[in-house]
């Protein structure tokens, strides 16, 4: 998994890495220029276009001459230079990269004041005035330019980091720095990339290696990682020889209500293809012909006011929530389960209106299960833990909660965070908006129950669940414009074999 470091660890690992290993501060900053001169020509290789490429006088500054002179190279020719010069400092690196681009014929244009910047002829901006340094909120000259060029709705591309984006912490709103198109960053993308509110500072962001010391990286101390498709490889295990049903364990899926069955066919479906010996469905009378028609492999636990779960320790999990409707009855067999699972120490799995039902009975968090995994979205969160207004506030409150419950707590988003009972969050990448639709979530419940089942840690299933959930769905989105539920649980199993490759 990979350690996702704040700004000032990456600086950290940028000393490490010139004090250990045979590279000088200027060739790293001639490496990051030439990762990004990579991927800025894949995505713009008509060498003709105007490219006005801005430098701060930091190393952010300093990486904006490095890549105008390897453009330049490269015949980008109508390319122009403005040097920002609001401020007095300037970095060494900077200075030797501004000596070099004096050497060429490259147009360089001072900055003094914001107004300089107006009316120019460009079809692409490089941002490169301000990058992780940033320690204070954008105010006076650098505002005001800041403005000027969002003004001018060019496309934008920042390097490293948009100027006036904080790397980590909360996002202030509304956000005030450079709207780039896209963010080419070094080494490991910045945290705050993943929470909602970057997209008023970047729409994409890539990463770009640069050669800093993994190893520093990796062991640094942090709370955020993110998960990469060797971490899932890893986890999987094959199914073996000389197995049967009883191997893969058992799951209980109590979902659905009259009006939505369908909840309850998804999560059993997606339970089904991710892999768990037997599924049973705890369904109300009414559904029973669909579930037969439709899933004929699940079996059925008809439920009715008066059901309470007869012999919970059969099953290796048992999810609930999906669909199921909010009542008293539902809150007493809630009730019932916590209880029982706590007996029998086995994986509960809280979904959709069961997780309706707690935000009512505050109680029964404290009475939760150790390892229960409760799976909300931002709406389901703020009803149980408060509203709050920012991403990062949520994700704060999630990371807590989860280690003081002694549960895992999925907050589901286009980045899912995964917050561990040892206190660490764990982001998914995979996932796009194809799959923003009805069911989506029951599906991801029934893939965390089926893992549970088979006898994945909670943290494993969800952290297997979530990725296989969204991977699915990014390979269904490469034809399509919306990826349904059903089509996505029926993918699972592909998912599944082509990552253990057996
Ligand atoms: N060896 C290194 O340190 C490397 C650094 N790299 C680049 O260096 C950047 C970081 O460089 P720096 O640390 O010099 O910082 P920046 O170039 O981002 O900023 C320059 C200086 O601006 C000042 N500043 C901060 N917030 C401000 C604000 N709101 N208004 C006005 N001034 C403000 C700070 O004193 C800061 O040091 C990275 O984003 C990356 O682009 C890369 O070249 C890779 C190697």
């Amino acid at each position: 998994m990979q350690t996702l470091l704040t700004s000032v660890q990456m600086r950290k690992a940028d000393e490490y890495t010139i004090a250990n290993k045979p590279i000088a501060s200027v060739d790293l900053m001639e490496q990051a220029a030439k990762s990004f001169v990579k991927n800025f020509i894949r995505d713009e290789p008509d060498a003709g276009k105007n490219i006005a490429v801005l430098c701060g006088k930091g190393n952010n500054g300093g990486d904006g001459l490095a890549i105008a002179y390897l453009l330049l190279g490269a015949g980008y020719k109508n390319l122009k230079v403005y040097l920002v010069n609001f401020s007095a400092q300037k970095s060494d690196d900077y200075t030797i990269n501004l000596q070099r681009l004096e050497e060429t014929r490259c147009l360089k244009i001072k900055i003094d004041q914001p107004s300089a910047f107006k009316n120019i002829n460009a079809d692409l901006i490089i941002d490169a005035i301000l990058g992780s340094g940033l320690n204070k909120p954008l105010k006076g000259d650098y505002l005001e330019l800041v403005a000027s060029i969002n003004q001018l709705n060019k496309k934008i591309y920042a390097v490293d980091a948009p100027t006036g984006f904080f790397a980590e912490g909360k996002i202030p709103a509304p956000y005030n720095g450079i709207k780039a198109y896209k963010t080419i960053c070094f080494q490991r993308p910045k945290i705050n990339f993943f929470f909602p509110e970057s997209v008023a500072a970047t729409a994409h962001f890539e990463v770009a290696e640069i050669g800093l010391d993994e190893d520093f990286i990796q062991k640094s101390t942090t709370d955020f990682y993110l998960i990469e498709k060797q971490d899932v490889a890893e986890r999987l295990k094959p199914r073996k020889i000389f197995s049967h049903k009883g191997t893969y364990g058992h799951a209980l899926i109590i979902a659905g209500n009259t009006n939505t069955m369908g909840a309850a066919l998804l999560s059993s479906m997606a339970c089904l293809y991710a892999g768990a010996g037997l599924t049973t469905a705890c369904i109300p009378q009414s559904g029973l012909t669909a579930l037969n028609a439709v899933l004929p492999e699940v079996m059925a636990l008809p439920r009715d006011e008066y059901t309470r779960i007869e012999n919970p320790a059969k099953y290796q999990s048992i999810a609930i929530g999906p669909g199921l409707g909010v009542s008293i009855e539902n809150e007493r067999l809630l009730e019932s389960l916590i209880a029982n699972n706590i007996a029998n120490n086995k994986v509960l799995v809280i979904d959709a209106d069961a997780l309706n039902i707690v935000s009512d009975r505050q109680d029964l968090l404290d009475k939760l299960p150790v390892n229960s995994i409760l799976t909300p979205h931002m709406k389901e969160f703020d009803r149980l833990f408060g509203e709050h207004e920012s991403w990062w506030d949520r994700v704060e409150t999630a990371k807590n909660k989860a280690r003081e419950l002694k549960i895992v707590i999925v907050l589901k988003n286009q980045f899912t965070f995964i917050c561990t009972p040892g206190g660490k969050v764990i982001i998914n990448p995979t996932g796009n908006a194809a799959m923003a639709q009805g069911g989506m979530g029951d599906i991801l419940t029934g893939i965390i129950a089926s893992f549970a089942a088979q006898g994945y840690s909670s943290e494993d299933a969800a952290i297997l669940a979530c990725y296989i959930h969204g991977r699915a769905g990014d390979d269904l989105a490469k034809k399509r414009i919306v990826v349904t539920a059903s089509q996505l649980a029926k993918r699972i199993s592909k998912e599944i074999r082509a990552l253990t490759g057996s």
